[in-house]
């Protein structure tokens, strides 16, 4: 099957070589489509490809029908709207790394241009005007520059600023003393680094907190002739108070690279002589977007040949060591959310999921994910997969706990589900034998050996002689074939649970007769 890929922004094309060689991926590349013409055309593809212009709203993820992967060739996300991806279980994966460089090196670019008015020099000898005096610049040395928000590309700023000779204070809120005394740079909180700085550049991604983040208040804290830089994301910085900041002379100078709303061809900012700018330019190298074309290129192939993607957004990354250790019980633990979801056929309220054994020892998240899917699939089809399955059990009000105990019962490793309906709790266990495969060891307190697979029935009756041998007759009168049976109880005449694995599926009316019979309590059909 081939899968169809759309790049609707320009991307380097040695970077999407690894999608031009899979042989099973047709690329389509289409970088003049309006809003409406991709909302028109998106639900042919599997994959999007996009940089920062193509608008990956609501409604083009809801016409998107077949779309299974979003990439985004770049660290920012905030033109793909990530909650709409994710219920519908649309992966999107970024490239984080590839243009860290080339967007710390602009940064840079920009300070010092903003240092010495170099733009506008530039501007006025070009109509030929010789303006020595105007242009009087300063020294970045011994200035400090404030940086907030010290991830990938502010750390790298704060590294190249210290070649300048400038001192460092940053603010981020996974930033300690220790870290910042062991980077070499200074630690504050917000206002503080809001106070100390003669230059303050933002490098933050564009969120819901961190939205206009620097704004009038913050100004206030500011020095008196300050000088602000954004090469991260229009919308950090509030453009009407920084507007008003400049008029009122609090902030001498601003070099943006970004605006909340771009193109910014006709932006009041951009009149005032204190600013210089550029078209975010950041990642616009050769280098950056052809690492970041190459990662994003790579992922998509992964994924859609149904690897794993190395930096999604909407779901966490595993690594590789750990992946490698949780991939068998992959289809366990779905077909224990499938089994307990047939077992209680009621609205699940809460469920527990306990990891024991060699599974302490690693992230188990992916496997509770794929344990929630399995609990959901029955009632939410394909439409539930990895991306969206928690997220759909919180939007149901259904909570998801995760526990790592050391009660082994014998096994070498152990996975149990247990699910809260209105009526009780419900639990299954199952297990993976060496050799063997995947094996349902436990219903309730019941210990049975189930391979958990095919048509199945699970009856719960009174350990009483002649049990066993009523629903053996009734499902050969049905003409089932009985495949295998297991038969648990807690004691000599006391509650039972018998397991069958059966050759088809148990119809209703099949399963009424079977709930009719003497000392049989209730009976379920379960479908692996
Ligand atoms: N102009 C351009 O072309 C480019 C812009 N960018 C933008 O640069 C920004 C930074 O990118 P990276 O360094 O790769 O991201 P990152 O995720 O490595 O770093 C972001 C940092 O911001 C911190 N942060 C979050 N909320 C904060 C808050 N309220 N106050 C202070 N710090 C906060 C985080 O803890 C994190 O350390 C992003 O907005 C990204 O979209 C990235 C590449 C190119
Ligand atoms: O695609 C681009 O050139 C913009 C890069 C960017 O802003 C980002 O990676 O966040």
């Amino acid at each position: 099957m081939a899968f169809h890929v759309l790049i609707s922004d320009p991307l380097s094309e040695e970077g999407i070589q690894p999608l031009r060689d899979a042989e099973n991926i047709e690329v389509t590349v289409n970088t003049n489509l309006t809003a409406e013409s991709l909302a028109e055309k998106i639900g042919d593809y599997d994959a999007l490809l996009v940089r920062s212009q193509t608008q990956v709203t609501r409604e083009i993820i809801m016409k998107a029908k077949k779309l299974k992967i979003i990439g985004r060739a770049g660290v920012g996300v905030d033109n793909i709207d990530l909650d709409a991806a994710t219920e519908q279980g649309i992966i999107v994966v970024n490239a984080p790394d590839g243009n860290t460089n080339s967007a710390a090196e602009h940064t840079i670019a920009m300070l010092m241009s903003l240092a010495r008015n170099i733009p506008q020099a530039y501007y006025a000898l070009k109509h030929k005007q010789w303006e020595r005096k105007k242009y009087v610049g300063v020294e970045l040395k011994n200035k400090t520059l404030g940086i907030v928000g010290l991830g990938r590309i502010g750390a790298e700023v704060a590294a190249r600023a210290k070649g300048q000779r400038m001192n460092i204070m940053a603010y981020d809120p996974f930033l300690t003393e220790e870290k910042a005394e062991k980077m070499g740079i200074g630690y504050g909180t917000l206002p503080e680094v809001l106070q100390a700085a003669d230059f303050i550049t933002v490098h933050t991604p564009l969120l819901k907190e961190t939205r206009h983040l620097i704004n009038r208040d913050a100004f206030q804290k500011m020095k008196t002739g300050v000088q602000i830089i954004n090469c991260a994301r229009g919308g950090i910085i509030d453009e009407e108070a920084l507007y008003e900041a400049i008029r009122e002379g609090k902030v001498a100078g601003a070099a943006l690279d970004v605006f909340e709303e771009e193109p910014a061809r006709d932006h009041k900012l951009l009149e005032l002589p204190e600013v210089i700018a550029t078209p975010h330019l950041g990642a616009s190298t050769v280098e950056a977007q052809e690492n970041v074309a190459i990662d994003v290129s790579r992922d998509v192939v992964q994924f859609l040949n149904g690897g794993l993607a190395k930096n999604p957004v909407n779901l966490p990354s595993v690594p590789k060591e750990i992946m490698n250790k949780i991939a068998p019980y992959f289809e366990l633990s779905e077909k224990l959310g499938l089994f307990l979801t047939d077992l209680t056929q009621e609205v699940t309220e809460e469920v527990h999921i306990y990891y024991s054994g060699d599974l302490t020892e690693v992230d188990v998240a992916p496997l509770t994910r794929n344990t929630v899917k399995g609990l959901l699939k029955r009632h939410l089809g394909d439409h539930v997969n990895d991306v969206n399955a928690t997220y759909f059990a919180e939007r149901k009000g259904i909570t998801i706990n995760e526990h790592k105990t050391s009660s082994t019962k014998g096994f070498t490793n152990l996975l149990t589900v247990e699910v809260t309906t209105k009526s009780g709790t419900r639990q299954v266990s199952g297990t993976l034998l060496n050799g063997l495969g995947a094996r349902i060891v436990k219903v309730d307190n019941y210990s049975v050996d189930v391979i958990p697979q095919g048509h199945m029935v699970v009856i719960h009756h009174k350990d009483q002689p002649g049990a066993i041998g009523r629903v053996g007759s009734l499902l050969a009168e049905q003409n089932i074939n009985i495949a295998t049976m297991q038969v648990g109880r807690s004691n000599v005449g006391g509650d039972a649970i018998m397991m069958l694995t059966i050759d088809k599926h148990l119809e209703t009316e099949g399963l009424n007769q079977l709930t009719g019979l003497t000392d049989i309590y209730d009976v379920t059909a379960i479908d692996l």
